[in-house]
């Protein structure tokens, strides 16, 4: 894969057992932008996200990333595609018993065979990216929660990555630290070449960060289009949402 590809939702039914979580998804994330994917608690942004992973299967429809379908592929063929998809999961998920820079060092262990400094050399790079590389010895328990996120994205960064995928980056930050992240996530963007999707219900991210916005709604795909669309949209409920006044990051439930 050269470049970064773009992410085809086809026709998508998602959910667990017999609980239908989202359905009729039909939208292309489009390659190289940053697609924010906005919805209510419980409305199934991070369902929407395992299934890109390939983690969970779809009920129906496919999800093809650059026309390739992970569940159509061959295992050592689907296994290179979850390597070109780095994901910052909702909490940081680091593992507390490992410092950041081992935290940082799995997925080249898991994915290549690389030698010690040559792996150690990496890890510093990516930490340096977002600011830590200070910081390699310590635990996730030392850090703040902003710096756990950042170290969560130099995880997400150290395969280098075509897609980034990030489940509600700004949660549990205070303001300032949400804007320094949505900054951050801005600025990879602009270094690397690569197709960003960002869950999220924060309103402030929505208008730093989005070329291309998904609004999920009761289950289904409200709106999807540029960030001027959704600002002309006519559409009610849309019009209210985008009405709250500056400050208020969060949606409120819908
Ligand atoms: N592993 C699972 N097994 C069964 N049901 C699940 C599972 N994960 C999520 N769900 C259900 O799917 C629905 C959507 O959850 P999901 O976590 O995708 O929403 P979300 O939009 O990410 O919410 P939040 O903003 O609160 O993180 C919920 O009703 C949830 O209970």
């Amino acid at each position: 894969m050269q470049r970064a590809p773009n992410i085809l939702l086809d026709r998508l039914r998602l959910g667990y057992g017999d609980n239908i979580v989202l359905e009729d998804v039909d939208v292309a994330l489009p390659a190289s932008k940053i697609s924010v994917i906005l919805g209510g608690s419980g409305g199934g942004k991070s369902t929407l996200l395992r299934h890109v992973l390939g983690l969970e299967k779809p009920m129906e429809g496919r999800i093809l990333i650059d026309g390739h379908d992970i569940f159509k592929l061959d295992p050592n063929k689907a296994h290179d595609l979850r390597g070109e998809m780095g994901v910052l999961f909702q909490n940081g998920a680091l593992l507390g018993s490992l410092t950041l820079g081992e935290n940082v060092a799995l997925p080249l262990r898991e994915h290549t065979e690389l030698d010690e400094e040559t792996l150690e050399t990496l890890v510093r790079l990516k930490l340096s990216l977002v600011g830590l590389d200070k910081f390699m010895e310590y635990y996730p328990s030392q850090l703040s929660g902003g710096m756990r996120k950042r170290a969560g994205l130099a995880r997400a960064l150290v395969l280098d990555p075509k897609i980034l995928l990030c489940d509600e980056p700004t949660s549990g930050l205070d303001p300032i630290t949400a804007a320094e992240l949505d900054q951050l996530i801005l600025d990879l963007h602009d270094t690397f070449d690569m197709t960003i999707v960002v869950v999220t219900h924060d309103l402030d991210s929505l208008f730093t960060i989005a070329d291309f916005v998904v609004m999920l709604h009761k289950g289904q795909v409200l709106f999807q289009g540029s960030l001027d669309d959704l600002k002309n949209s006519n559409n009610e409920f849309i019009r209210q949402f985008l009405g709250r006044k500056p400050g208020e990051r969060q949606l409120p439930d819908f």
